[in-house]
């Protein structure tokens, strides 16, 4: 069981919802993460249960940044949208940051979505849990 996330920005919610309900057999099972809206909608169209943080402009992608600076997601579907400015850029900027610090694979496009999620259903992530196993949250100091 893997920890996944999915934040979608507004005028790609449409795209990450039908992500989510082509691949809902892959996603069930695994430990479910999401901002407000986007898992909103993901869970009035599929039968996955979502543990929802707050909308992305009110801190919810710092709330999922922070699992990801205790190493606790394994993957991140988050559909930005490249055409529109957004009123917490920072937040956005802040959690693809601590995703390279971490390592954390992150999609932030449909095509890399798909090669990431089939490569879940392969069984390719099972050094994430080594991850867990030998680098476990704050041991790296500075
Ligand atoms: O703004 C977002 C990510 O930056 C997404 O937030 P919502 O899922 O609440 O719309």
């Amino acid at each position: 069981m893997f920890q996944i996330a999915f934040v979608a920005h507004d005028r790609k919610k449409d795209e990450m919802v039908n992500f989510v309900t082509a691949y809902e057999h892959v996603f069930h099972g695994h430990k479910l993460y999401s901002t407000g809206t986007t898992g909103q909608r993901i869970m009035a169209q599929t039968k996955l249960d979502i543990h929802r943080f707050m909308s992305g402009p009110l801190g919810g992608d710092q709330q999922i940044g922070a699992l990801v600076a205790q190493n606790e997601l394994d993957l991140i579907i988050f559909l930005r949208d490249p055409l529109m400015a957004q009123p917490h850029e920072p937040d956005i900027t802040a959690l693809l940051r601590i995703c390279d610090v971490q390592g954390i694979p992150v999609a932030t496009n449909i095509a890399t979505a798909e090669i990431l999620v089939k490569a879940l259903d392969r069984g390719d992530f099972a050094w994430r849990e080594l991850a867990h196993k030998y680098k476990p949250a704050g041991e790296e100091l500075k």
